[in-house]
């Protein structure tokens, strides 16, 4: 932001000045002191004197908002080097308070962002351009990272093979995020990436911007500068150093000899005027103060603590430079300045490290190269990395002296710094110089210190004039353009790294604004149907589940009936068991009797067997019908075994039935077991039987005649076989005594007395062979009627058709629950998968939302930043 207040074109000092190319006489003590600005009256000042006329003409702003304005100053004033000096530090200064403002803001930015990483994913696409990369730098890949948690490589490439052309998003050209981590090239990181790897590698980049902005603002705060010195091997390093100072401090070898970074420091401010060297122990973080925090050593000892690299880690070097303010450039009595003399660029990784790592506290790197070697390749990487972050790099161009034809080495070394730093090559009169450092320390006085000045107290000519020419340059550098020298690294570092999260965000807002398109696809077209469908198929299964299982059991019921009610039925026919005799009689009751309740229990057996069968088929299909509707879904933990059905004991019915042998069993006369017994075939039985049906043995009983008449009326018509029957009836059941008392009442008695009895023998005898006869039928025939009735009574066919069906039900319901679990499962995981997929909307969309937001906010940034005008008032060409 330019403290020049619009409208009209801004103003550098230059423009109020005549002549400000000569940097010593910026700093002339009889001009210095007499100057200041005066913010609370808006206005530049001298102890005594207004250096102002009255007129309001070109005013100054502070640049934060106030007010306060300087007056036009007299042309005669504002040429003078104090006006200028001072009008510079109150650019410098609210330059400065602008950076830290904008340092502030973009950490803002960052712990937001680190924020919103914590609760969103931030799409991170890495500066890799190989395969690997590329698949994870899709949208789908990295969204399906998130998601799955681990990275199947084939189905992220089916994704990306899916996916078309234009979503997939080519890896970004980070600035500052690719130099600071350079995440993308860690393969061992990148193959086991999960949500939580990304978002903690993310995080531990933003948490290092943050880190390097705190940094940065120690560094636009700090009022000190401090000087890097490095370069090639033996290039000549502290060589220059000493013609910085002009005396030889730190030592010189034609050997490699500097293996320690060492700090030069000006002792008069900084160490209460004494020299000496504290050397800080490796591990040991240096405080002034605290002695045991480093080690003591005297100047002297430098040429051997230089060596010293296993052991110290720095060399702080206090000196004296006792020349005067405008020549000397620590005690240059505006700024506090350090030169840190680096070792030699190729020294081992660690100490390059080192080197690398210190640049955020550096404000200028000089560059020593042998003019006799040019650049080494690792000079040209410190170069190019120095320049991307400085733009600036002091490059000097050292034992020039040992050149014979200098012009065509100038040429030589000026197109490769073309190539490394198109900024520094612009400007190559003010950062390349092409001198001899060990010329500059040559002078009449010859040797070290103090006592080098000349009797007048001046300082000696230099035998390189190049090297002057450095030296001013150098010191308007640090000293005048501090704006340019301290504060553009600064500036530009903010710019690049907006730059980067500006392009960050413009990424994922595009992602997340596609993703919220296609998850809002995903859920029109596939979830949310695909979650009703299987609502309404789930109805629809349950429904026909339950059919199959009521259609089972009542087939089971029916058959279990109809299967004992016909068993029961069919006893009686024929006999069960082999009858061996009348004195077996009660042998072949009782193992008929029992026979007959093993055929009712057999049948219940069968029925429960057939009812196995059935459920068994059943189960089978209510398996399919989940397994056809849920397909791989479908999941079955349990099989079906039939012969854990029926486990019951089952014989309950032979308590329940009546097995005592009553004597009236055996015998069960009837006119078609009499015809049989006979010998009249079956067949013909059969055929008439219907004509005798109506001739029952309580009906015969009832048309006995009752009287000699009656017995006429009915005799013609009822001879022979109905009346063998009754007599049979009437002997069995004792009637006939009755019956024959009643005939002798109206017969005579000596008629009867001669005919009835043998009549009566003969009946009673043929009966009686009839009924012995009889008895392997009758038994049979009396007992299935018991048992029926029992049967009837004890309603056992429905007990059991009952028991049976409600265990196939009963079982049926564990297939049955299986597939409507099963169901409830898919149901559920729908339903998460619908309810995640919404979430992920709502995150799409609030991710979407925040990038604009933020985007807004880095724009604003970034103009604010882009403001801060350091340039225009100090025009380097
Ligand atoms: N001819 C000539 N010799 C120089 C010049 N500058 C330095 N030297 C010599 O080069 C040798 C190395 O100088 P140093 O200053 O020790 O080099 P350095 O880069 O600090 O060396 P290391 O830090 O040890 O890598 C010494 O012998 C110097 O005298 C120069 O401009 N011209």
């Amino acid at each position: 932001m330019s403290p020049l207040d619009k409208p009209g074109p801004k103003k550098s000092p230059d423009d109020y000045s005549n002549d400000d190319s000569d940097a010593a006489t910026l700093y002339s003590p009889d001009n210095v002191p007499s100057m200041m600005y005066v913010p609370q009256e808006g206005l530049l000042t001298t102890n005594a004197n207004t250096l102002f006329d009255g007129d309001l003409g070109n005013s100054l702003s502070s640049g934060s908002g106030s007010s306060s304005k300087l007056r036009k100053p007299r042309q005669s004033s504002m040429s003078s080097p104090a006006f200028q000096a001072s009008l510079k530090q109150m650019y410098f200064n609210e330059n400065r308070a602008s950076l830290d403002q904008a340092i502030h803001h973009t950490i803002d930015l960052l712990c937001e962002l680190v924020q919103e990483n914590k609760v969103r994913p931030i799409f991170f696409p890495t500066e890799s351009g190989d395969a690997e990369n590329v698949l994870l730098n899709s949208p789908q890949a990295h969204l399906a990272l998130v998601r799955n948690k681990l990275l199947d490589r084939k189905v992220v490439q089916k994704t990306v093979e899916k996916a078309p052309l234009d979503s997939l998003l080519a890896p970004l050209d980070f600035k500052v995020l690719k130099l600071g981590l350079q995440m993308g090239h860690n393969k061992d990181i990148l193959t086991s990436l999960d949500k939580k790897t990304i978002s903690t590698l993310l995080d531990q980049k933003l948490s290092l911007q943050i880190k390097y902005l705190m940094n940065l603002k120690d560094r636009v705060d700090d009022t000190s500068s401090k000087v890097f010195v490095t370069g090639d091997l033996n290039a000549g390093k502290s060589t220059f150093c000493n013609a910085l100072l002009r005396r030889k401090v730190l030592p010189e070898d034609q050997q490699p000899c500097t293996s320690i970074f060492c700090e030069v420091i000006d002792a008069k401010t900084e160490n209460k005027g004494i020299e000496e060297v504290h050397a800080i122990p490796i591990g040991c973080e240096y405080n002034q103060r605290d002695e045991s925090s480093y080690e003591r050593h005297p100047i002297s000892k430098l040429e051997d603590l230089v060596y010293e690299c296993d052991k110290y880690s720095l060399l702080k070097v206090y000196v004296l430079d006792y020349r005067s303010a405008e020549q000397s450039l620590l005690g240059n009595g505006v700024i506090d300045i350090r030169l840190i003399d680096a070792p030699g660029l190729n020294m081992d990784s660690y100490q390059t490290t080192q080197v690398f790592s210190r640049q955020e506290e550096i404000d200028l790197v000089v560059f020593v190269v042998n003019a006799e070697n040019h650049f080494t390749l690792s000079a040209k990487e410190f170069i190019a990395a120095a320049a991307a972050e400085k733009r600036y790099v002091f490059i000097v161009v050292n034992r020039f002296d040992n050149i014979r034809d200098k012009e065509k080495c100038k040429a030589k070394i000026l197109a490769q710094v073309k190539n490394l730093s198109p900024d520094t090559h612009k400007n190559a009169a003010d950062f390349v110089h092409f001198v001899s450092s060990s010329d500059a320390l040559l002078h009449p006085g010859g040797g070290d210190g103090p006592g080098d000045n000349d009797p007048d107290g001046n300082y000696p000519e230099f035998a390189d004039p190049n090297f002057d020419h450095l030296d001013a340059a150098l010191r308007r550098f640090i000293l005048d353009k501090r704006s340019i020298s301290k504060l553009l690294p600064a500036k530009n570092y903010l710019l690049n790294l907006l730059g980067d999260l500006k392009s960050l965000s413009e990424v994922n807002k595009r992602i997340y604004v596609q993703e919220q398109d296609r998850m809002k696809g995903v859920l029109n077209k596939t979830i949310g149907p695909k979650f009703d469908r299987m609502v309404q198929e789930s109805l629809s299964v349950g429904d026909r589940i339950h059919r199959m299982i009521e259609k089972t059991a009542t087939l089971v019921y029916d058959n279990t009936r109809t299967e004992i009610l016909d068993t029961v039925e069919n006893f009686g026919s024929e006999q069960v068991v082999p009858y061996s005799g009348l004195q077996y009689a009660y042998e072949y009751a009782k193992e008929t009797q029992r026979k007959m309740i093993d055929t009712i229990v057999l049948s219940v057996q069968m029925s429960e067997e057939r009812a196995k069968i059935s459920t068994e088929e059943a189960v089978n299909d209510i398996i399919k019908l989940g397994k056809s509707t849920l397909g791989d879904e479908f999941l079955t933990d349990k099989t079906f075994k039939p012969d854990l059905m029926f486990t019951r004991k089952r014989d309950h019915i032979k308590r329940s039935l009546d097995d005592l042998v009553d004597f009236m069993d055996f015998f069960d006369p009837s006119l078609e077991s009499v015809l049989m017994w006979l010998g009249i075939p079956k067949d013909f039985i059969s055929g008439v039987s219907d004509q005798l049906s109506f001739i029952s043995p309580a009906g015969l009983i009832s048309h006995i005649p009752t009287s000699v008449n009656s017995i006429r009326e009915v005799v013609p018509q009822q001879l022979t076989l109905q009346t063998v029957y009754a007599s049979t009836k009437v002997i069995t059941t004792g009637a006939l005594l009755s019956k024959a008392y009643s005939l002798s009442t109206i017969v005579k008695p000596s008629v009867a007395k001669h005919a009835i009895m043998p009549i009566i023998l003969g009946a009673g005898g043929f009966t009686l062979l009839y009924l012995i006869s009889d008895i392997p039928n009758a038994y049979p025939r009396k007992q299935a009627r018991k048992l029926k009735k029992q049967v009837m009574k004890l309603d056992y066919a429905h007990v059991n058709a009952d028991r049976i069906s409600r265990e196939c039900r009963l079982v049926l319901n564990y297939p049955s629950r299986q597939v409507m679990n099963n169901f409830q499962t898919s149901l559920d995981k729908r339903s998460v998968e619908k309810e995640n997929l919404e979430k992920e909307m709502k995150n799409a969309e609030l991710s979407s939302k925040y990038f604009s937001d933020m985007l807004e906010k880095i724009n604003i940034r970034v103009s604010f930043v882009e403001e801060i005008d350091l340039e225009s008032i100090y025009s380097v060409e």
